[in-house]
């Protein structure tokens, strides 16, 4: 399994890119660790498949380097960089066995028939197939066909990372949980490297140590789950990881007191948000206490979502979320309060920590 590094990478899939609005991946340089579970998430076209390409080596890179354990496979094909990928469609082979469809990759590197047999039959009892191992692939359902899938590039221990391209969009609700608590299994026991594409956050969440944020070409965060939750980098973290979303306020700060509306509050440090074009505050509705003290707001509408309740009001002027206790009291006249410590401020959509 090997260490990533990706290396000012940039892609315009146009000739002659001029601006960033030409890319479809702006500046990405990080590291990625030996062994670490990534989910890639993010919505439809931020490009987290441009991305994953580029790591495979099915796309070259307009510029920059990608770097396995330090060596330069830019220029290596997917095969010579001995990657595994898992697509949303399952990949195999209708007329080979479910056996030989997993047995292949193997067989395909030289490996010995015993060992072949040994990692089959234990790919098989994983993917729960093993009743089947002597049927053909084809008349299998789609669900068992990924499942197919997944074995395959799970058989392999000689990979440098094991690619997944959002693979259980065909898979049943229930299967997919089993499934992903698996995936999550092999991965402590094993430790591949991963790195998994979706645009669902259940997914990420449930499968990944680190969370890497896509939006509009760009990476803007990564993080264990909780840090996305607590200390969202950039406003967009915060509106699509949770439900419903960050609470993002207009603001205007000077020094240390925060100004929404008419409403007035003091943080315990002064953001250092100078030159800023425009400046918010942002809030979890986990985070906003509702009762009959506090910032005035208008309720306008209760929903009842079994353990707790959603509260959409208007403060200063713009709409809020509040997630209240089920049996909380939610009085008429209400007033909010936001819990100091969760409170982030962002210069033009940027998080600007205490270190500013
Ligand atoms: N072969 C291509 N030629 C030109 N533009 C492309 C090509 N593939 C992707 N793009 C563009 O690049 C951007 C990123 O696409 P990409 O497929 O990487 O996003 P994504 O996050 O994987 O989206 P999805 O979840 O819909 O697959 C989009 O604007 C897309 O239209």
């Amino acid at each position: 399994m090997a260490h990533i590094t990706l290396d000012h990478i940039r892609h315009a899939y146009g000739p002659n890119p001029q601006s960033d609005q030409d890319y479809a991946l702006r500046e990405i340089d990080h590291e990625w660790n030996d062994g670490g579970a990534y989910a890639l998430l993010g919505p439809s076209g931020c490009g987290k498949t441009t991305l994953l390409n580029i790591i495979s080596g099915l796309l070259q890179p307009s510029h920059g380097r990608i770097l396995f354990d330090g060596r330069d496979v830019t220029d290596l094909s997917t095969q010579a960089r001995n990657i595994a990928q898992v697509f949303q469609f399952p990949v195999i082979y209708d007329t080979m066995s479910v056996y030989d469809n997993l047995a292949f990759p193997l067989r395909n590197r030289g490996v010995a028939e015993p060992e072949v047999d040994r990692r089959v039959r234990e790919m098989l009892e994983i993917i729960d197939l093993s009743g089947w191992a002597k049927r053909k692939a084809q008349g299998l359902t789609a669900d068992q066909k990924q499942k197919i899938s997944l074995g395959r590039g799970l058989v392999r221990n000689d990979v440098n990372a094991i690619l997944f391209d959002e693979p259980l969009t065909v898979i049943d609700p229930h299967m997919k949980w089993v499934l992903r608590s698996q995936l999550k299994r092999l991965h402590r026991q094993f430790g591949f490297t991963m790195v998994y594409v979706t645009h669902d956050q259940t997914e990420a969440l449930t499968f990944a140590d680190k969370v890497v944020v896509m939006y509009d070409g760009q990476i803007v965060q990564i993080g264990t789950p909780a840090e996305l939750f607590e200390r969202p980098s950039h406003t967009f973290v915060g509106y699509f990881i949770g439900s419903p979303g960050m609470n993002v306020l207009p603001a205007n700060i000077e020094g240390s007191t925060v100004s929404i509306g008419g409403e007035t509050l003091s943080l315990d440090y002064a953001p250092d948000v100078s030159g800023a074009r425009r400046v918010e505050l942002g809030i979890r509705p986990e985070f906003v206490r509702i009762g009959r003290e506090g910032m005035p707001v208008t309720i306008s509408r209760i929903e009842d979502i079994g353990r707790m309740k959603i509260v959409r009001a208007n403060f200063a002027g713009q709409p809020i979320a509040i997630v209240a206790e089920e049996d909380a009291e939610i009085p008429s006249e209400a007033g909010i309060t936001f819990d100091a410590g969760a409170i982030n401020i962002y210069a033009d959509s940027w998080r600007v920590g205490r270190e500013g």
